[in-house]
């Protein structure tokens, strides 16, 4: 079936949609989007690390936990990082207040994005916001805290954002070629969310013949933990419907259009110059019509765009629950299975709250008090869905202090097992907690409004540098970047079983160096700390929550300790 909605135009104004790049990786994807020139947007950073914001290209930047971590790094704590965004909350408000959209970017798995990104939407919902969380998963090689840590902040985050994308590190290794270094795969990566961020602006920003909104969106990527599916494809002269088709299916996080065939939601996007006919758009709709599943859902929207010339864009965004993915069934991924699946041995552990999330002090969120935000009619699909539709108080979003309670029963209800089971892929999809689906929810026409019909321009070099990440890399014993990705002979790219049979090995290779670290209990303060904070003491516990574990140690350094307490060996 497909959507055409011919609502009035919608222009939301560039003030009023940013994109903040959060941590280390945060920084590298907004380095990405500065340099691809997105317009129609601001771009903010945050982070801790006061050098990589320094360098930063973002107009607008905040330290955050100037008094906790004095410019360096949370050392991969996410504790630190939470409490160093507390610390900043009173100006992260202040930036994002006003804002209708908010891609919030960031890598999963350190100390400052995984600790400090929950936060971080919640604020912006409580400013009223739309949230679009776009994360990435780490490495299998970075170990198995890492991993645990960035599953703790995606739990959250799926209840606290309205639409969440993740890019899983481990993946990323198809978007480029087998030689070629972990810094490709990271920049190819970083583009990727780049060009998944203009084609969201694209699509729900600028005005149109026919308007995509923002539920529309909502649809496309409600599914938790789902990688998105994206691609977008431009062509000119004869034929060109079918030829930006062709390169939108083309795209590597389509796998060749076959991803697609398991698609419930598609959402299309077309652009055009004036010479774009009617002929063209529905030749391309009844292409597009053989990748996707009959029943499929297909959200379409167009714009005239003149300085587009003779060039036909099209952009598809989907996602795909990973379980798909990762070779399961269409049924064996539907909501009810999939609670069916765990309920056995792990119980969905924010049905276990049966208050509404209560809004207390500062940091919490009073729902009332998002004015814009109402349920969004159910589609077919929910009809038919026996599980309970979210309320209302599902809607709310928790206060920190629910978020602590939502981890401890989450801490409760992992299965023992679990933590024994842990060294393939296979066994792993087993330790997958529940968790919420991201609430439904739509924001209304903006009252106010100011065109930005400037046409997009896209930037196709891939020159991110990333040094910061090898320095976390979690131990020497860690394979390095040449044996992870020059496996294959030179000039072949890999293919999936070759990327899984890989993943396998560096896992079983792994594990025997990884600590068994026990899962970390996330302890969120209930109120946010005031603006005089007082120093935290390394003195006696210099390894806080990772004392007694195993260091986690790569070229000399203890990456458990924080970094202005490291010691490098000469
Ligand atoms: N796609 C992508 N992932 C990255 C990049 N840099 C780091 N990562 C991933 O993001 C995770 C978090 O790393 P950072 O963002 O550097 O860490 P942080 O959130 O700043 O936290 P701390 O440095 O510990 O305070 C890593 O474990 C990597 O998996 C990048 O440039 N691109």
């Amino acid at each position: 079936m497909i959507s055409y909605s011919r609502d009035l135009k919608q222009d939301i104004p560039a003030s009023a949609v940013k994109i903040i790049g959060l941590g280390g990786a945060g920084a590298n994807m907004l380095e990405r989007i500065a340099l691809d020139s997105i317009e129609g947007a601001e771009l903010l950073a945050l982070n801790t690390d006061i050098r990589t914001l320094n360098a930063c290209l973002a107009k607008e930047k905040i330290q955050l936990g100037v008094n906790l971590t004095k410019g360096l790094g949370t050392g991969g704590d996410p504790e630190l990082g939470q409490q160093a965004m507390l610390e900043a909350e009173k100006n992260v408000r202040e930036a994002l207040k006003g804002q209708q959209i908010v891609f919030l970017c960031t890598g999963l798995g350190g100390g400052t994005g995984s600790g400090a990104a929950p936060i971080v939407a919640r604020i912006a919902r409580e400013e009223g916001a739309f949230v679009v969380v776009f994360a990435t998963m780490p490495f299998f090689f970075e170990g198995r805290r890492r991993r645990e840590q960035a599953d703790t902040a995606l739990n959250q985050l799926a209840v606290l954002s309205n639409a969440l994308v993740t890019f899983d590190n481990n993946r990323m290794g198809e978007l480029v070629l087998a030689k070629q270094g972990i810094h490709e795969a990271f920049a190819a990566a970083d583009k990727m969310i780049s060009e998944s961020i203009k084609a969201v602006i694209r699509l729900v920003v600028r005005p149109g013949l026919i308007n995509v909104g923002l539920d529309d969106l909502m649809s496309a990527l409600r599914t938790t933990r789902s990688r998105c599916l994206f691609g977008s494809g431009i062509a000119d002269g004869k034929d060109r419907a079918s030829k930006a088709l062709r390169n939108a299916l083309a795209s590597p996080l389509l796998d060749q259009g076959s991803l697609l065939k398991d698609a419930q939601t598609v959402l299309v996007h077309l652009s055009g110059g004036e010479s774009l006919t009617l002929f063209e758009i529905e030749l391309l709709m009844q292409n597009l019509q053989k990748h996707v599943p009959e029943k499929a859902h297909v959200l379409f929207g167009a714009a005239i765009d003149p300085g587009m010339g003779d060039n036909l864009s099209i952009t598809l965004i989907s996602a795909l629950p990973e379980d798909v993915l990762t070779g399961g069934t269409r049924d064996s991924i539907s909501p009810i299975s999939r609670d069916s699946d765990t309920s056995s041995e792990i119980e969905n552990p924010f049905s276990k709250i049966d208050k509404p999330l209560a809004a207390t002090g500062s940091s919490t969120i009073d729902t009332d008090s998002i004015p814009e935000l109402e349920a969004q009619p159910t589609d077919e699909k929910e009809q038919e869905d026996p599980t309970p539709t979210p309320s209302p108080a599902d809607a709310t979003v928790p206060s920190t202090d629910d978020v602590k309670d939502n981890e401890d029963i989450l801490t409760e209800a992992r299965n023992p097992d679990d933590d024994e089971n842990e060294s393939t892929a296979n066994q792993e999809k087993k330790e997958e907690r529940p968790f919420a689906e991201p609430e439904i929810i739509r924001l209304e026409e903006p009252k106010t409004s100011i065109k930005t019909p400037e046409p997009f321009t896209s930037g196709d070099e891939l020159d991110i540098q990333n040094s910061k990440f090898l320095a976390q890399l979690p131990g020497k014993n860690a394979p390095d970047e040449e044996d992870l990705w020059n496996d294959e002979p030179d000039g072949e790219s890999r293919n999936d079983s070759d990327t899984v049979a890989e993943e396998s090995r560096n896992e079983a290779a792994l594990e025997k160096v990884e600590p068994e670290n026990e899962s970390p209990s996330l302890k969120i303060e209930s109120k946010p700390p005031s603006g005089q904070q007082s120093e935290l003491l390394f003195d006696n516990s210099p390894r806080g929550r990772f004392e007694g574990e195993n260091p986690n140690v790569f070229d000399g350094e203890d990456l458990d300790l924080p970094p202005f307490l490291r010691k490098k060996k000469s």
